[in-house]
């Protein structure tokens, strides 16, 4: 079976039309990696609709396509974490039989490798997933070899692609610890991380401690949805209390830091954030030692836009931290809800942010580095892929 395409307008073509031609083929041709991206934030509307015919969820606001795609952005559109992950119902709705799940995970591997992801890091809820009798086990399985699937795909369309799987428990429930254990048995096909998300506030990471804990004794890499919706304290614990290797979005690290003597939100009130001048900026502790520890931030500005945590992609703190050398990486959280892509991610920095692709291949480089993946691994992609797409390019 080929993977179908969908009938949605690609989401970075308006984008990239405001780029001069060369500058938008450089951008569409570039390699790019990917380590934040949810599952089920990322189908193709017409595989919502296709699989909920199939299954017989008649819940769909709508069952066009195209006016599904423009659902879920516009209520995702929603300037509250909340509200936005509302939207979600729906896919997770689809997403409850091992052929639902496999096809799903084909499609994303694919489709990410069809816009040059040379490595991506794809996140689930195994828990959201057994409302139809799957096993949490099954759900894993199930995912993994759709993804192998869509690997092999893409191998024949001549995109090579890794992907790598990525563990979610939702912070509101109380499963982390089994969540934290499948992923430690499922370590060896695939699953390469653990991390907690849902709504932030009110939901701290040390309430999932336990689990944590038991991912650093196994040697388990852990990130943590933090510095989202939710400011300092959750970065804080997630650090310092639960050992994150990387932080899922982080975006709120600036309120640790002051400009010119004034707070960072009163400081950017009127100048956009890539306006600042590194050397007027005053690291606290913690948004120091989120620095000197090289912690990649798991940067996605469209759904930062979309949920309130930054007023636009240019006003977004991710030009300050490039610019104060962050770890920081470049990611779509949720491609269908927030119409995005990786290369759409990229042609907005360009856009609207000044961003160069010097920065581009920067931000790529800096998320290999920071893959849940061996060293050695880590190291041949960034020297035999990355390095070189680029200079074929004429980057770097
Ligand atoms: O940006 C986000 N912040 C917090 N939680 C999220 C975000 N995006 C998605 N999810 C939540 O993660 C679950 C598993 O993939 C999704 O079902 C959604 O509830
Ligand atoms: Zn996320």
């Amino acid at each position: 079976m080929t993977p179908r395409t969908t009938a949605v307008p690609n989401a970075a073509d308006e984008v990239l039309a405001d780029l001069p031609p060369e500058l938008a083929e450089l951008i569409r041709r570039a390699p790019k990696v990917e380590l934040h991206d949810h599952l089920d934030g990322g189908l193709r509307p017409s595989t919502v609709v296709e699989l909920a015919e199939s299954c017989g969820y008649d819940g769909l606001p709508t069952t066009d396509p195209v006016e599904l795609a423009a659902w879920f952005r516009e209520s995702a559109d929603s300037g509250s974490l909340v509200r936005y992950l509302e939207t979600f119902v729906h896919t997770v709705a689809v997403m409850q039989t091992e052929e639902g799940l496999r096809r799903v995970a084909r499609e994303c591997a694919f489709d990410l490798a069809s816009e040059g992801t040379v490595y991506a890091e794809i996140r689930y809820a195994p828990e959201l997933h057994t409302e139809r009798g799957l096993s949490l086990d099954e759900v894993v399985t199930a995912v993994t070899e759709g993804f192998a699937e869509g690997m092999e795909d893409a191998r024949e369309a001549g995109h090579p692609i890794r992907v790598r799987s990525l563990l979610t428990a939702m912070r509101h429930a109380a499963m982390s610890r089994e969540i934290a254990e499948l992923a430690v048995r499922h370590r060896d096909t695939q699953v390469a991380g653990f991390d907690i998300a849902g709504a932030e506030d009110g939901f701290p990471p040390s309430r999932h401690l336990d689990a944590f804990e038991f991912c650093r004794r196994e040697n388990f890499p852990i990130t943590i949805h933090a510095g989202e919706a939710f400011g300092l304290p959750s970065i804080w614990e997630a650090l310092t209390w639960c050992g994150a290797d990387r932080l899922g979005h982080g975006v709120r690290i600036v309120d640790d830091m002051e400009i010119d003597g004034l707070p960072y939100a009163e400081a950017v009130a009127e100048v956009p954030a890539g306006a600042v001048a590194p050397t007027a900026v005053s690291l606290g502790r913690l948004a120091a030692s989120v620095r000197d520890k090289r912690i990649p931030l798991e940067m996605c500005p469209s759904s930062n836009v979309q949920t309130g945590a930054s007023a636009s992609i240019a006003a977004h703190p991710i030009s300050l931290l490039k610019a104060l050398k962050y770890r920081v990486t470049l990611n779509c959280d949720n491609r269908l809800m927030s119409n995005t892509s990786m290369t759409k991610e990229m042609a907005l920095l360009v856009r609207d942010a000044g961003w160069t692709p010097e920065d581009l291949r920067w931000v790529t480089i800096n998320a290999m580095k920071s893959a849940f993946l061996p060293f050695d691994e880590r190291l041949t992609l960034i020297n035999r892929v990355i390095k070189p797409g680029y200079a074929a390019l004429g980057v770097g």
